[in-house]
């Protein structure tokens, strides 16, 4: 039997559905709403659908609904034509990195805040749509956050009338209706009750807890699928395995399937959890935080919240970036409860106490744009030419860091993507056309004068992947022993070249336990990057010294320096700091005498249980005598954060190549500075929000 609970809901029973006319007035009527409504309400799916039949939305025009991620992207686009009956594409698309499903008949589209940033970049006045919905606002993603701010801008000036929603099951309504000086609409009521279980005690093992809970239930309990949340891939994997084991120990007659849900997933994989299956056998998924918002997965009854969330964290001063297990927010807790009982009553058990719910969680989560590196955000703000633009006074809901802005525009200019008065160059405008972080991204502008533009594409399209191989790996059959000491990025080319040669069959990717999904996807990428950029053609003995050239300008802020007579490092700027090279691939690195090369560029620097460099190159001191010469000089900032106040002068301006040979001196007339008052305000205001958030 299969289940088919997708057509038992009688759609104008949503709480949403209810409110239709008062949601169409409250749009229609003001510039910005915010709408808040319970988990499953039915804003993701039903909102666009109600503009769309009161006619709010132009008739020439489209609604546009941000999502913080793909799989929810194009789930609820395919989820929403089912509902109005038409196919993915035409009345109803998605648009997302690398697959963009919509025609011109299209007025409901469902994109990631990445997509919509992007759009704007090409079309500042967003002219295709008259609405554009922000959804899951509570997750503070870094796009959404831009999204506010920027789409908060448009909203006054743009000509033609131009509505905008935020919309969330969780969120401080006062706080963002002060924000966009809107009202706030509440929906009340849900869609079938979830129990909530608190754990009496605190687990002395997360993991081992969800995997019991997963038994007890599956054991124990009624029919129901389960959703287990956990923090990350290798985590995902190993407790699906210890599920089957389980399950296979234990008589029992239900079947069970455990599916992982991850982001670096194939699509494919990842659509496997709403596929219609068996009822008779219980399905278990194992995910991120990345099934926390927006999902629907058909037959889920129980949720089972470890009360942890893996998030990234970005200390400005070191460059270093480090990927910590911290606790969730209340708010997430509520939105991963959420994912039961929407299509039918459901039990949620968290592996937390009462008492750590509601005296150590933090209430909310924690913005991205506060914890993260912010060249790229910067540089995207830099390029939209917004009139009188400061990035350190702009108006962010939440105000990063001074440090980390200053950080950020200090790479920048570095980087040449900006010049000596803070105004995008053209190397910067070129670097934010390219769907590639910064370095990458000015490594592949760099290549083609250097004319290596296909071997610079496929690292970058490699190094934006990640997961390539395994341990088992035997990479010696596929690179010289010479390109080995050369490091990562080398290995990445010729792994990727070997199966360009081998006419990308997928037996080779098994013969040398090399990720379908990875090499497929950098694939794509590559594909997608050599429509973008011309390519210039170097010998072929010269390609790989000119790819190692090219990354040189692009981390020209990320070189690092070997300690003599040992194989520590000390990363090269204004905050040096010592550390070393991963272990796997410091030993591929080290020469006869076992010593690492002098000078090496690498692509991460991560915390794990020390400071360690990953995906590192061999580089020559000569290549990058004048970035050194760069990091050593002192910037002012303060003449960085303004910039673009007259668009047409400084692209005029704008046509020196790159940082390395910026005419010190030349300022666009009229320029104010950034005074040293303006920064102090900025950190002032940072601080005191971030006391009130601590409050
Ligand atoms: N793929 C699906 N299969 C079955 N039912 C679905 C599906 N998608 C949505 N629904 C039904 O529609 C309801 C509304 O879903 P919708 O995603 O619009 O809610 P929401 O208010 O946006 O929730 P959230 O705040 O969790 O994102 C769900 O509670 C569920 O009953």
């Amino acid at each position: 039997m299969e289940s088919d609970e997708t057509w038992s809901l009688d759609l104008s029973d949503l709480p949403v559905s209810r409110r239709a006319n008062e949601i169409a007035c409250a749009v229609e009527k003001n510039a910005v709403t915010v709408i808040i409504g319970e988990t499953g309400s039915g804003k993701t799916t039903q909102i666009p659908q109600i503009l769309l039949k009161a006619g709010v939305i132009a008739e020439d025009k489209a609604v546009c609904v941000t999502q913080p991620r793909r799989v929810a992207a194009v789930s609820v686009a395919k989820r929403v034509a089912e509902e109005m009956r038409v196919r993915v594409g035409e009345e109803v698309g998605y648009g997302v990195r690398f697959e963009d499903r919509t025609s011109t008949a299209t007025r409901i589209k469902y994109v990631t805040d990445g997509t919509l940033l992007r759009e704007l970049l090409e079309d500042p006045q967003l002219s295709k749509y008259s609405i554009v919905v922000l959804d899951e606002a509570h997750e503070r993603s870094l796009n959404t956050d831009i999204l506010f701010g920027v789409l908060k801008k448009l909203v006054t000036t743009r000509a033609e009338k131009f509505r905008l929603v935020i919309t969330s099951a969780t969120l401080d309504g006062e706080k963002f209706s002060r924000y966009f000086g809107s009202p706030v609409f509440t929906i009340p009521g849900r869609t079938y009750p979830v129990q909530i279980a608190h754990s009496t005690h605190a687990p002395r093992s997360y993991f081992e807890s969800a995997i019991e809970t997963v038994m007890d239930i599956h054991l124990n309990a009624g029919p129901g699928d389960v959703l287990c949340f956990l923090t990350g891939r290798d985590e995902i994997e190993k407790c699906c395995r210890r599920i089957e084991d389980a399950v296979r120990t234990t008589r029992q007659c239900m079947d069970m399937q455990v599916l992982p849900l991850y982001a670096s997933l194939t699509p494919d994989m990842q659509s496997r959890v709403f596929q219609p299956h068996d009822a008779n056998v219980r399905r278990v998924i194992v995910a991120t935080n990345i099934a926390e918002t927006s999902l629907t997965v058909p037959g889920i009854v129980f949720v089972i919240d470890p009360g942890v969330v893996k998030q990234i964290e970005y200390d400005a001063a070191t460059g270093m970036e480090s990927l910590q297990v911290v606790q969730i927010s209340k708010v997430q807790a509520q939105q991963r409860a959420g994912r039961a009982g929407r299509t039918q009553a459901g039990r949620c058990y968290r592996l937390y106490t009462k008492d750590a719910l509601e005296h150590d969680m933090p209430k909310v989560t924690r913005p991205e744009i506060q914890r993260t590196c912010l060249v790229a955000t910067i540089l995207y703000l830099k390029t939209l030419d917004l009139k009188d633009l400061d990035v350190m006074t702009f108006d962010f809901l939440d105000a990063p860091d001074p440090d980390l802005i200053a950080d950020a525009l200090r790479q920048l200019y570095l980087l040449g993507g900006i010049d000596d008065d803070g105004n995008p160059t053209r190397v910067g405008r070129e670097m934010s056309t390219l769907p590639l972080e910064p370095s990458l991204a000015r490594a592949m502008v760099e290549a083609r004068h250097f004319g290596c533009v296909l071997e610079t594409a496929t690292v970058a399209a490699m190094l934006s992947v990640g997961q390539h191989y395994d341990e088992a790996t035997s990479l010696l059959e596929l690179v010289s022993h010479d390109d080995f000491l050369m490091g990562d990025h080398i290995v990445l080319l010729r792994v990727f070249q070997a199966w360009e040669r081998d006419g990308y069959r997928r037996s080779f990717l098994k013969r040398f336990s090399l990720s379908e999904r990875g090499m497929e996807f950098a694939r794509d990428i590559r594909k997608q990057l050599l429509g973008l950029v011309e390519v210039t053609r170097t010998s072929h003995d010269q390609g790989l010294r000119m790819l190692r050239r090219s990354l040189c300008v692009g981390f020209a802020t990320k070189i690092a320096h070997r300690l003599p007579h040992h194989n520590g490092y000390r990363t090269l700027g204004e905050h040096s700091t010592l550390c070393q090279v991963y272990p796997t691939m410091a030993r591929q690195l080290a020469d006869d005498d076992g010593l690492l090369p002098e000078w090496i560029l690498f692509h991460e620097f991560v915390l794990t249980s020390r400071p360690y460099l990953r995906y590192v190159c061999k580089i020559e001191s000569e290549w990058i005598s004048k970035q050194r010469e760069m990091l050593s000089k002192k910037i002012d900032i303060h003449r960085l954060s303004r910039g673009a106040l007259n668009p047409s002068l400084s692209s005029q301006l704008n046509t020196k190549p790159t940082a390395t040979e910026v005419d010190v001196g030349l300022k666009a007339p009229g320029a104010r500075k950034t005074t040293e008052e303006d920064i102090s305000a900025a950190r002032e205001r940072y601080l005191a929000r971030k006391r009130k958030a601590l409050d």
